[in-house]
């Protein structure tokens, strides 16, 4: 035991399979649960970093970690600031200097454990964001396949199977003794007001302001087990290219990316159902899914900044790349029906389907001539379920700045109206058929 400790909550907001927070709960004899909203910032570009979707999603995940860790005899202390502020005050006010936490590799993220450890802070990060352990992957990290499907057959053939969710963490440590000497220093970072939470339009494909998509782990567990009890992984190969609705995919992105899902639990829930229902195209193809979303981690473990430099990967400079047209992009005023559609939707609701995130991003990057990170920036301020490993993975992709030597995905939108919004219902439903 270590006495006390900080436990600070990144984007893994649960109880469930929690490796970094169960070690934490072993390891301390007090522990005190932490949160740290973002403060209000703008890009670059000009708008929000954080959009209202986004703000009020992580509000109802955070919300309702709060009232689980209370019901445990915990709390969680909600703070707005950066870490580097918020974590040293109430680490001194709790009387220690360790801080354990889940690890991101990803460059701000991990400047942000760098910036706590300049403090004087000890941190612990640990890593369990992934389906499997990095020593369980037969290359290494550092030999990641450079092409997604050598990495999914690799895995396959190897037959590498993802590690087992770990139970639900029952018993939480007791607070600190001195809780009214955190208190008063958390109250120099106490949160702005909840954002009030807009009115999603009708069409909106996933409504996080009803109750069954509400943020947090009890309405994430209820919604994955209710998605396969209505038997829709089995048809989901058929249908993940849909535009609009609740159940053309699982929709289960917007929890994974606050962790108040984990990504096993969620491997090892689809894995039960197919022992019990039988497997077939679509059940395996959501683990094919899944495993994009580890990929696009290692790759930011195998190469962490060049990541995100101006020509990513590329040896080429950006030649073109500019944000003339932004602001008509974000707003769906391109003139482009399709495209503007989705961005409406986008902008309405803080979802949008895989096929219409690839068709608009193109458009931007390959038509619009836009720089990929202005259009990767408004994706990140606007999705509820934005990942950082998954939104510049998918952007580098499609702009040919990755791993993939293919160069780029260029989608011709009048061919993807044509194939998915045949009837033009979809543009419809958004204004621009
Ligand atoms: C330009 C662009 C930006 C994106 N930004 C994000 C992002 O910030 N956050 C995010 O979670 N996804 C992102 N995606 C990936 C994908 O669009 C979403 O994960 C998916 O649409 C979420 O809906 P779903 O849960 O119903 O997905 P499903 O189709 O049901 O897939 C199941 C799960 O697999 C994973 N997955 C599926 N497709 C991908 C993919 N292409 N890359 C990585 N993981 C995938 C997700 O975790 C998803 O929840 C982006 C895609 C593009 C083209």
């Amino acid at each position: 035991m270590s006495g006390t400790a900080l436990y600070w909550f990144r984007n893994d907001l649960r109880l469930h399979d929690a490796p970094a927070l169960r070690a934490a709960a072993a390891a301390s004899s007090a522990l005190l649960p932490v949160v740290c909203l973002p403060p209000r910032s703008l890009t670059a570009w000009g708008f929000e970093r954080v959009g209202v979707h986004r703000r009020v999603w992580w509000e109802q995940a955070v919300a309702a970690l709060a009232e689980q860790l209370r019901a445990m005899g915990s709390d969680l202390l909600v703070c707005q600031g950066p870490a580097a502020q918020v974590l040293p005050a109430l680490a001194q006010a709790a009387g220690t200097s360790l801080v354990h936490c889940e690890a991101i590799g990803a460059p701000e993220e991990e400047a942000e454990i760098d910036a706590l450890r300049a403090s004087g802070l000890r941190v612990q990060p640990r890593w369990q964001s992934t389906l499997f352990e990095p020593a369980a992957l037969p290359f290494g990290v550092r030999r990641l396949p450079p092409v997604f499907s050598s990495f999914r057959q690799q895995l396959e053939r190897q037959r590498v199977r993802p590690a087992q969710p770990l139970p639900v963490l029952s018993q939480a440590p007791a607070l600190p003794g001195d809780m009214a000497s955190v208190r008063l220093a958390a109250q120099a970072f106490a949160p702005a007001p909840a954002a009030q939470p807009p009115v999603l339009p009708q069409a909106s494909s996933f409504p996080y302001t009803a109750s069954q998509c509400h943020g947090g782990e009890p309405a994430a567990l209820a919604f994955v087990q209710r998605y396969l009890d209505r038997r829709l992984a089995l048809t989901y190969k058929a249908t993940r290219n849909g535009l609009q609705g609740l159940d053309y995919s699982t929709k289960w992105s917007p929890w994974l990316a606050s962790g108040a899902l984990s990504v096993r639990e969620a491997q090892a829930r689809l894995t039960a159902f197919e022992q019990a229902h039988g497997a077939n195209e679509g059940t395996a193809w959501i683990t094919v899914e899944l495993l994009w979303r580890d990929y696009f981690r290692w790759l930011h473990l195998q190469h962490g900044r060049a990541l995100y430099r101006e020509q990513g990967l590329s040896a080429q400079p950006m030649a073109r790349g500019h944000v003339r047209h932004l602001q008509r992009w974000c707003e769906g005023r391109t003139g482009e029906p399709l495209v503007d559609a989705a961005m409406r939707e986008l902008r309405a609701t803080g979802y949008l389907s895989n096929r219409l995130r690839q068709v608009a991003a193109s458009f931007w990057l390959h038509e619009l001539e836009g720089d990929w990170r202005a259009g990767a920036a408004w994706y990140e301020s606007q999705l509820i379920d934005y990942d950082v490993y998954s939104n510049q993975g998918n952007w580098l992709y499609i702009a040919g700045r990755g791993t993939d030597p293919r160069g780029g995905r260029r989608f011709n939108p009048a061919k993807q109206a044509a194939d998915y919004d045949p009837d033009g219902r979809y543009r419809a439903l958004w204004g621009t058929a």
